[in-house]
């Protein structure tokens, strides 16, 4: 298979515009249609579950989470951060908590995480802010019986920032069980010089550092005991598809707990949307991963 580097640049930048190779819908449908799910989802989600909005987790305007609580009695409740996609550059925490909707009526708390996207933001603060929500987290809940992260596309690769955090800055050591990485993207430098960097603006060397495939030893150090699961869709692209088999690849010679997922029937956007379906595979994996099938 031919390597990125051997790719003209209209066809990298094929490669990395998901919105191209779904087979249900046209480029600016599928989108469109993602956004609408994802918005009704979330709808929903705020109408069945308990709600807290908004809440800050540091001082920035951007720094605020939402969190969907379940109505239950039960001491084994565990709680799943979800990190949204969007290359970074679109949509929010308000299109991001429709994961509660099969999660809360099985007792699982949901936090749907808010963060600068760019212009406003920058790579750097993007996981410096998604790493300090994960702490602020496990500080108000330390009653919950278990830590998940979840996160899709560039949200996956802000989750695997997280796995692969160096915790002696931060006041605390948040123990992760389990990381569902979905459509992922873990090495940056393809994206460097393809439109998706223009309002990020990364250089090689911010690109870099923000590459969980160069930070596998740190991810080694700090959640060797973390489930890991990196879901691909079946119609991602190739090179999409090649990004999560890779870091899949690196971290299982690691000899960490990982699981690839090649999600059937699915394709870049839909692979996340059916989130909402308690009887989607990807829904039940998570539910038995945090033991609450
Ligand atoms: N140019 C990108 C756009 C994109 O990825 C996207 C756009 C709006 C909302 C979400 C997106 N991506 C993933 O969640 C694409 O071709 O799909």
């Amino acid at each position: 298979m031919t390597h990125w580097t051997d790719l003209k640049k209209d066809e990298l930048e094929k490669q990395y515009s998901p919105s191209r190779w779904s087979h249900r819908m046209s480029a600016d449908d599928v989108i469109k249609a993602h956004v609408k799910a994802l918005k009704e989802g979330t709808e929903r989600a705020r109408g069945l579950a308990q709600t807290l909005l908004n809440v800050p987790y540091g001082e920035g305007d951007g720094e605020k989470l939402d969190v969907y609580i379940p109505i239950t009695n039960s001491l084994d409740v565990p709680l799943v951060i979800y990190l949204h996609g969007g290359y970074w550059q679109f949509l929010s925490k308000e299109d991001s908590g429709f994961m509660a909707v099969p999660l809360v009526g099985k007792g699982v708390v949901v936090v749907a995480v808010g963060y600068d996207i760019a212009p406003k933001g920058n790579m750097d603060l993007m996981v410096s802010q998604v790493r300090r929500s994960v702490v602020s987290v496990v500080q108000q809940y330390s009653h919950i019986s278990g830590l998940y992260l979840c996160g899709h596309s560039a949200g996956a690769h802000l989750a695997a920032m997280v796995l692969s955090t160096d915790w002696s800055e931060y006041s605390i050591t948040p123990q992760i069980k389990g990381a569902f990485l979905v459509s992922g993207i873990f090495d940056l430098l393809p994206i460097l010089s393809t439109y998706v960097n223009e309002p990020l603006k990364m250089t090689e060397e911010v690109a870099v550092r923000n590459s969980p495939s160069q930070l596998v030893p740190q991810l080694k150090l700090s959640s060797s005991s973390c489930h890991i699961i990196v879901a691909v869709a079946e119609n991602d692209s190739p090179e999409f598809r090649k990004q999560s088999e890779e870091y899949y690849k690196t971290l299982e010679a690691s000899g960490l707990d990982v699981t690839l997922e090649d999600v059937a029937n699915t394709d870049h956007f839909s692979i996340i949307e059916q989130l909402v379906d308690g009887e989607y595979h990807l829904t039940k994996l998570l539910l038995e991963t945090m033991g609450k099938s």
